[in-house]
């Protein structure tokens, strides 16, 4: 398979599950959630792409029946040609995936035996193995955590351990479910720029599914945006944010030396003041820095912080939308 081929592919998939629920002493009630419905869209050799939505959207079911761990109910699904609940094995050689909340790390063990035993699973070559152990502690600081049991390293250091486990075997495609989840700003700086890299030099194609708007921001030019199963948007980002007839804004979070009125900046708008405290709302596409810069002028910055506009802000905003918004590809 070539750059730029289709690596992924679903076709009118569907996903539902049949839930049970006690609603008496003795009574059951049975009911079916349509977890995924007529979800269809296409991913090329080498793409990262955000897959985003609210709680509930289908974003981790999608992503369980791209690794073969769920049967669709309904359509046709191909990762590399293969169908993944058929050939679940075969498949994950290909694929490496990162579940935010959990680990794929034994957790009384040290590092380095979670990915020795990982090495014995996937079967990876010595030299290979040993090329991108070196690589995975180099680019994401693992070296002084390598002899440290999973349990004792900060979620930041385990997600970072978990990556690396992802990508021993050098899959073709990399899943993330909430890479960045509860990690702090320094962490997940290291952990966007070790993907934009592993994409750039490896050509490894990445669905990534988050919450934070920045990922997006900062790794995927593309995104597709699910909602009660279906795809509700699909094109570049800067699309998204117009989506609503207005930019998504961010909000820049002041403390001024001293108690002021609601400053007036243009391209921004005072939308709350506690004390010396002004919270700022500004264009999402817009740089900080200006606004910052203004604020400075008038009167000195004690504190500063950016909030980034949530994945559910944007959502709400669709629902809102004109016809002229851009529909899902075809
Ligand atoms: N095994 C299951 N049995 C029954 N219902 C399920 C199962 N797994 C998921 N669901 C339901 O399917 C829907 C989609 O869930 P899914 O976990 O895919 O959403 P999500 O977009 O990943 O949400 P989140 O952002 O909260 O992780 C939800 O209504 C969920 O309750």
């Amino acid at each position: 398979m070539v750059e730029g081929e289709t690596f992924i592919e679903v076709d009118g998939v569907e996903k539902v599950f049949d839930v049970r629920r006690k609603v008496g002493f003795m009574r059951r009630e049975r009911r079916t959630v349509r977890a995924v419905d007529s979800l269809s869209f296409t991913v090329p050799r080498g793409e990262m792409v955000g897959y985003i939505g609210p709680n509930g959207a289908g974003k981790s079911t999608t992503i369980k029946m791209l690794t073969g761990i769920l049967t669709p109910s309904a359509g046709r699904l191909r990762v590399a040609g293969i169908d993944p609940s058929r050939e679940r094995t075969r498949l994950a050689h290909r694929i490496g995936v990162v579940f935010g909340q959990r680990t794929t790390l034994w957790w009384d063990l040290p590092l380095i035996d979670s990915y020795r035993l990982m090495r014995r699973m996937y079967r990876i070559p010595d030299r290979r193995y040993e090329e991108n152990l070196a690589r995975c502690v180099e680019l994401l600081e693992l070296g002084e955590l390598l002899d440290v049991p999973v349990r004792q390293l900060s979620l930041g250091q385990r997600m970072r351990g978990d990556i690396a486990a992802a990508l021993l075997h050098d899959p073709e495609v990399l899943y993330l479910d909430e890479p960045t989840i509860g990690l702090d700003v320094v962490s997940k700086v290291k952990v966007r720029g070790f993907l934009r890299d592993l994409n750039a030099e490896k050509g490894t194609t990445v669905l990534l599914t988050t919450h934070d708007l920045t990922d997006i921001e900062q790794l995927c030019r593309r995104v597709m945006v699910i909602d009660h199963g279906r795809l509700m948007y699909d094109g570049e980002l800067d699309g998204l944010h117009q989506v609503g007839g207005g930019a998504v804004e961010r909000t820049l979070v002041v403390d001024l030396e001293r108690e002021l009125p609601p400053l007036e900046i243009e391209f921004a708008r005072v939308v709350k003041v506690e004390g010396a405290r002004q919270w700022l709302a500004f264009p999402a596409d817009r740089s900080a820095a200006p606004l910052v810069a203004a604020i400075a002028q008038r009167c000195p910055l004690v504190d500063l912080s950016v909030r980034e506009p949530d994945i559910e802000a944007v959502i709400a905003r669709m629902y809102v939308r004109d016809a002229s918004v851009p529909g899902p590809r075809p």
